[in-house]
């Protein structure tokens, strides 16, 4: 089934990059992650030589001429499939498997005169011959041609692309129950089994049952501290580089921040993968990498037996597995002993404050589940909770990058609401600009952006039947990013969600706004993922600044579960002259360090006086 998913792996125009965002994305030829996409954002942040800009003035025009082009031949019907492709594929199918011809005409005659719902917008897949390779870029330029729902077919192989904020709310919430997971699900078996992101059906409801509880208010409020530390120990190193004048690799940082934070936060495990490169924090890596490559192969040969014993990759994809399994299986008999010896009086709240991780929850509340699906939830969370949150935070401070004055706004608020501290649960809720711009980013850079399902049962899609079977992609880029539904889609604009108004939600935006997805199976996470990334941003501009290095290379979009760059985000980092700071009544003081050089102030970092 995975082998589906490279058909995808078509298109982007290097025209689209004005439309997409005045930071001039661009496509590249590199291979995507997940089957989806990768463009390129050229992010100079106004430190290119004058010279560049006429080249690159040109190139905007040719661009803008290709796009054009583009627009015409989807508008001339060249993508466009003249009949319904669905019933005689169908039809095909059911030929193909010895069906008897009389019978299939007399069924499909009954069925096209007993169905008078329009039929499905439908792009072909010839679509290759745009020449490019993004996913969701395409899928955006057939959006604004065919709207909210159309059929991308390539050969055998169709797909429903769904744009449209009622037709996702009707799938993911109003009628969830006739959807699972689909492709989702087969390709993320190996490493999640039967975890909470791809299970359905029964083995979804019990799970979901069980581990929602265990993020509870008091639970999420112990983790800021976790966020906290986790983010000073980056700090440290970006001021160990700051000193020496190297430019920093963000992304990569970011991805071994949140690493560090959900192993402590689910298992209470210290990866400590900001100083540490080796054994799990590899294995972890390669199995992300394997899910990720798995998705855009053209042919699953990991399912061939022998396969698996002679390819050194899958030797190494399968020694890595084990490594993490049993490193969870230890750590799942460690805390099961931890619960045994303690004296438990489990209640709502519940939490062991040496070990507040949700795996002891789960423990503690005795959850009756075998140690294999324990490991399945906790190695689903430890993907679902690790990348989505290192990407928000790259694709914010590359967006930082390119308005100074939200940046400024930014530090602005750092500064007066955090001063020298670590935050506290509080502070996170004064920090709401910088709530705003986490909310903002995640609308331009939705991770992931696109949620993937399968229609287990007939339906209708606004004016359209579907059968079951239905492969379908609910595009959160293009809810995202449609004109039709914001204005200046493309700008980075946190000032577009009041500070005073409620946190922007599926609900309160009715769909056009998914960054948690929605319905029965909206992330568990998402509380605990706008505070991580709330607080690893307040805490990181109020002592540095950022800017994209010199020289650094483009900063280029790729897809895969999330929205990866393709060569990193390296940035110039620097430390902050500090403005003084106005003590406010809550605010505790603080011992001064004297052991940190250029930016003491920082140092106190979490060292309370009182
Ligand atoms: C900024 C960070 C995060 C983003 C953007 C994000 C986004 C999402 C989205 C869009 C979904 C819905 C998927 C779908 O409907 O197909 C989802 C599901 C999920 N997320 Fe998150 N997530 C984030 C962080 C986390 C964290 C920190 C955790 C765990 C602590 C987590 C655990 C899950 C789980 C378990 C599901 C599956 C829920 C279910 O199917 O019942 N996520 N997430």
């Amino acid at each position: 089934m995975a082998a589906t998913i490279p058909l995808l792996q078509f298109v982007p125009t290097k025209t689209f990059q004005a439309k997409i965002h005045s930071n001039r994305l661009r496509p590249t030829k590199q291979r995507g992650t997940f089957g989806l996409s990768m463009v390129t954002c050229s992010s100079s942040n106004g430190r290119e030589p004058d010279s560049v800009d006429g080249v690159k003035s040109v190139e905007r025009l040719l661009e803008e001429k290709r796009r054009a082009e583009l627009s015409a031949r989807i508008a001339s019907g060249e993508f466009t499939v003249e009949k319904t492709g669905y019933p005689s594929q169908l039809k095909n199918g059911l030929s193909k498997l010895g069906v008897p011809r009389e019978i299939l005409d007399f069924l499909f005659s009954w069925a096209d005169a007993h169905d008078g719902s329009p039929k499905i917008p439908e792009a072909k897949g010839a679509i290759g011959a745009i020449q490019s390779e993004a996913f969701f870029i395409p899928l955006y330029e057939l959006y604004l041609t065919y709207g909210g729902i159309y059929r991308l077919t390539f050969g055998p192989k169709s797909f429903l692309i769904v744009s449209d904020p009622s037709i996702a709310k009707h799938i993911l919430r109003d009628n969830s129950k006739a959807y699972s997971k689909g492709i989702l699900a087969e390709i993320l078996e190996f490493v999640m089994g039967k975890g909470l992101i791809p299970a359905d059906g029964e083995i979804w409801r019990v799970r979901r049952r069980a581990i929602v509880p265990a993020l509870h208010q008091k639970y999420v409020a112990a983790m800021i501290n976790l966020f906290g530390e986790a983010t000073e120990r980056l700090c440290q190193k970006l001021d160990a580089a700051a000193s020496d004048g190297e430019d920093v690799e963000m992304e990569s940082l970011f991805s071994r921040l949140t690493l560090d934070i959900i192993g402590k936060a689910l298992f209470n495990y210290d990866f400590d993968s900001l100083t540490n490169d080796t054994g799990i924090v590899e294995a972890v890596y390669t199995v992300l990498r394997e899910a990720e490559d798995r998705s855009v192969a053209p042919i699953p040969v990991w399912e061939i037996p022998i396969w698996k014993d002679i390819s050194p990759r899958q030797r190494k994809v399968a020694t890595a597995l084990k490594l993490i399994n049993t490193t969870l299986d230890d750590l799942i008999a460690i805390c099961k002993r931890m619960v045994d010896e303690e004296e438990l009086q489990f209640h709502e709240e519940y939490m062991n404050e040496q070990d507040p991780s949700i795996l002891h929850f789960l423990l503690a509340s005795g959850d009756d589940v075998s140690s294999k699906q324990l490991r399945d939830d906790l190695m689903t969370m430890l993907i679902a909770g690790h990348e989505t949150s290192a990407a928000v935070l790259t694709w914010t401070f590359y967006l930082l990058s390119t308005e100074p004055s939200v940046m400024s706004k930014l530090q602005e608020e750092a500064d007066s609401v955090l001063g020298d501290r670590c935050p506290t649960i509080e502070d996170v809720k004064k920090l709401k600009y910088a709530t705003r711009v986490i909310n903002e980013s995640l609308r331009l850079y939705p991770q992931p952006p696109v949620l993937i399902r399968r229609s287990l049962e007939d339906d209708r899609l606004g004016d359209y039947s579907i059968k079951r079977n239905e492969d379908i992609f609910i595009c959160i880029w293009n809810l995202h990013r449609s004109p039709k539904q914001w204005d200046d889609a493309d700008k980075f604009k946190p000032e577009r969600w009041p500070l005073d108004g409620p946190n922007p939600n599926e609900t309160n935006q009715n769909f056009r706004y998914l960054p948690f997805g929605g319905g029965p199976r909206k992330c568990v996470g998402d509380m605990f993922a706008t505070y991580e990334t709330v607080v690893a941003l307040a805490m990181l501009v109020r002592r540095f600044n950022f800017q994209m290095a010199l020289g650094a290379p483009e900063v280029k979009m790729t897809t895969g579960a999330t929205i990866h760059t393709t060569e990193g985000l390296k940035m110039t980092v620097t430390r902050r002259i500090k403005p003084p700071i106005v003590p406010t009544l809550e605010m505790p003081t603080f011992e001064v360090d004297t052991s940190v050089g250029a930016s003491k102030g920082d140092s106190l970092v979490g060292k309370k006086g009182l």
